[in-house]
């Protein structure tokens, strides 16, 4: 990737915070990927597109900590991943779940279990944890589902309350696969202008597998920057951003609350 001039440009916007070298992955016989070497630096906004059966959701349950690669190496924020202990920087949304509209849990609960993550599994919930969660659905505008359960909520509503769990550690880098998956075209461009919303605005990294051409082209360009296998990478770099400067905004919820209200609401 192209190196910038750091007087214009803040240093911090070209830290490496994903990079994968040499990686190769099989199930069982069959491999997957085969000698991937990329890297993501902070505040770029990286479109993973391939065909099903690619290993777009493989590549990210590796980046994830999930799955091993057979061989290579992936590194997290400049640290190998063996040694990677700041989870709460990574906010990952998997692919859609369906849920029984049964199921005992509710939007905040859901939100909530964002923060127990690997390390805090059975602590108790703080006031200050309430207070997060509370600022996540603000700032995706789903205050007023808080005491729903998560299977009476729509297919648009159900990936904001996912979003909200991904944003309540305040995370560097989300992970996102097909964030938009089953729902309607409308609501989709509302996701994604969302999301385009907090790339600009706040300093967060993002990976995003998407089977939607028009939105990653439009926004990440008409070609790959590489392509391995059958998986090809949109890349928008952080230096494409006007406001990758010294004084970049901070990206607490709390910003991210104020930026997002003073939008017109977006209707997922
Ligand atoms: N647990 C597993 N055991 C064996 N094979 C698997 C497993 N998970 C995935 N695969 C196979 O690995 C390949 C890659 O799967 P993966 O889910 O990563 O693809 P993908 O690019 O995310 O596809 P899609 O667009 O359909 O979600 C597929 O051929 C799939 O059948």
């Amino acid at each position: 990737m192209a190196e910038h001039t750091k007087s214009k440009f803040n240093p911090s916007c070209h830290q490496e915070i994903i990079t994968m070298q040499n990686i190769t992955f099989s199930y069982e016989q069959k491999q997957v990927i085969t000698d991937l070497n990329f890297s993501i630096k902070e505040r770029d906004f990286v479109g993973l597109i391939g065909s099903n059966g690619a290993g777009k959701t493989t590549l990210l349950r590796m980046i994830v900590g999930l799955l091993k690669p057979e061989h290579g190496s992936i590194s997290l924020f400049g640290e190998p991943i063996g040694k990677f202990k700041h989870w709460e920087r990574i906010g990952y949304v998997p692919q859609k779940n369906s849920f029984n509209p049964l199921f005992p849990v509710t939007v905040r609960e859901v939100i909530l279990s964002g923060l127990y993550g690997r390390s805090k599994l059975f602590s108790r919930i703080s006031k200050a944890d309430l207070v997060k969660a509370e600022d996540a659905m603000h700032a995706m505008q789903i205050e007023d589902l808080s005491n729903k359960r998560i299977g009476q909520l729509s297919g648009g509503q159900q990936q904001r309350v996912f979003l909200a769990r991904a944003l309540i550690n305040n995370p560097a880098l989300l992970i996102l696969d097909e964030p938009t998956v089953g729902i309607d075209v409308e609501t989709q461009e509302g996701f994604f202008h969302m999301i385009k919303h907090m790339h600009q605005h706040h300093n967060i990294t993002f990976l995003m597998v998407s089977h939607d051409m028009d939105m990653v082209r439009s926004y990440l360009g008409q070609e790959p920057l590489q392509q391995n296998g059958k998986l090809k990478f949109y890349v928008k770099h952080s230096h494409e951003l006007e406001n990758c400067v010294e004084n970049d905004l901070t990206h607490s919820l709390k910003g991210l609350r104020q930026s997002m209200n003073q939008r017109a609401p977006v209707v997922i």
